[in-house]
């Protein structure tokens, strides 16, 4: 079944009043692919399997995680939460999501009123995007190149997206005029999802390989690096997708301008330094193995980290709703987020 809308960007968490449906992005580009869950925990498992991902939409399901055991009575939501919590540790937003709907069960766990809730988060993420987009698009000048790492559109979030929110504003603004996705192995968020997004919205993208990052902004091509973010810590250094913190490096050293696109719920004042973030290591068979066929020697052995850290001193922007912060450090980040 097809919950896409040919004329807006796609929708990936969609709450079906007893049910929450999610596109499947195990299966895109090939397959549109719907999954249902019922309880909270086939919406934890489905965010373990990357189902549903991006650390925006991972907690806007977690949160209609809480309705669907708020549906059951107050005692399963008191066992969902930690359930839906463990689901991967690395976004924030995760974690946020799960705060606020155990903030707001504690006023009133009527189903109807953490419905609403829930819808709220949605609601405002899209908002969100959609003004981070014309901040981050602000920001660019004209006639540039990005290269975006990952995907970070609407499949990621609620919806337009974070990163790819400013590349939709800033093609539609004529600021961009090249847009190059990374592939982002393993998992290839970058050419199955974000190719997928761009093509769905007429937008021209051009794939590189991970490894074609450096030699693609040694040509000139590329003046800003746009990428999402997992969690921003309270110095300003930012967990993003593994290659993200490569991407940071090559960039200053060819004079090429990273900005970091993310809400306010990926932001973690709580975290001191990105020393302090925990990145999620996923199955080493992801690495030895590409759609279901082998690519590496039996016996071999991988190391599979799916996020990195990129230090504050790296970023040159930092785009969130609540404004941006250039050159972020601790005092700029607590001047927007204490
Ligand atoms: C706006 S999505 C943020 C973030 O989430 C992605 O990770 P994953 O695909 O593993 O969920 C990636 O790091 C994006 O930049």
């Amino acid at each position: 079944m097809n919950d896409t809308n040919a004329h807006d960007t796609v929708r990936s968490v969609l709450w079906r009043g007893d049910r929450l449906r999610l596109l499947d992005q195990r299966k895109l580009p090939f397959a549109e692919d719907y999954l249902d869950c019922t309880t909270p925990e086939e919406v934890a498992q489905a965010i373990r399997d990357l189902v549903v991902r991006g650390a925006p939409a991972i907690g806007i399901a977690a949160a209609w995680g809480v309705v669907l055991a708020a549906r059951r009575g107050r005692n399963a939501i008191d066992s969902a939460l930690p359930l839906l919590r463990a689901a991967r540790p690395t976004a924030v937003n995760l974690m946020w999501a799960l705060d606020r709907m155990q903030r707001a069960a504690a006023t009133d766990a009527d189903p109807q009123a953490l419905e609403a809730e829930a819808q709220r988060i949605q609601d405002e993420d899209l908002a969100a995007n959609r003004h981070m987009g014309a901040l981050g698009a602000g920001l660019l000048g004209e006639n540039v190149g990005v290269l975006t790492h990952c995907n970070t559109g609407s499949l990621a979030t609620a919806g337009y997206g974070t990163a790819l929110g400013v590349i939709r504003a800033g093609v539609s603004s004529g600021a961009i005029t090249r847009v190059f996705a990374g592939e982002t192995r393993p998992w290839l968020q970058g050419a199955r999802l974000t190719m997928w997004e761009l093509g769905h919205d007429a937008i021209a993208a051009t794939l590189v390989s991970d490894s074609a990052a450096a030699h693609l902004m040694k040509s000139g091509q590329v003046q800003w690096v746009v990428v999402g973010a997992d969690r921003i810590a309270a110095n300003g250094d930012v967990a993003n997708k593994i290659g993200t913190y490569q991407l940071a490096i090559v960039a200053r050293h060819h004079g090429v301008k990273f900005m970091v696109v993310a809400p306010a719920s990926t932001v973690d004042m709580a975290t001191a330094s990105g020393a302090d973030i925990e990145i999620e290591m996923r199955d080493p068979h992801e690495l030895l193995s590409h759609a279901g066929q082998r690519t590496v020697v039996e016996g071999a052995v991988a190391w599979n980290p799916v996020f990195d850290v990129t230090p504050a001193g790296l970023i040159d922007a930092i785009v969130t709703e609540r404004g941006v912060i250039e050159h972020p450090d601790g005092n700029s980040m607590r001047a927007l987020f204490a």
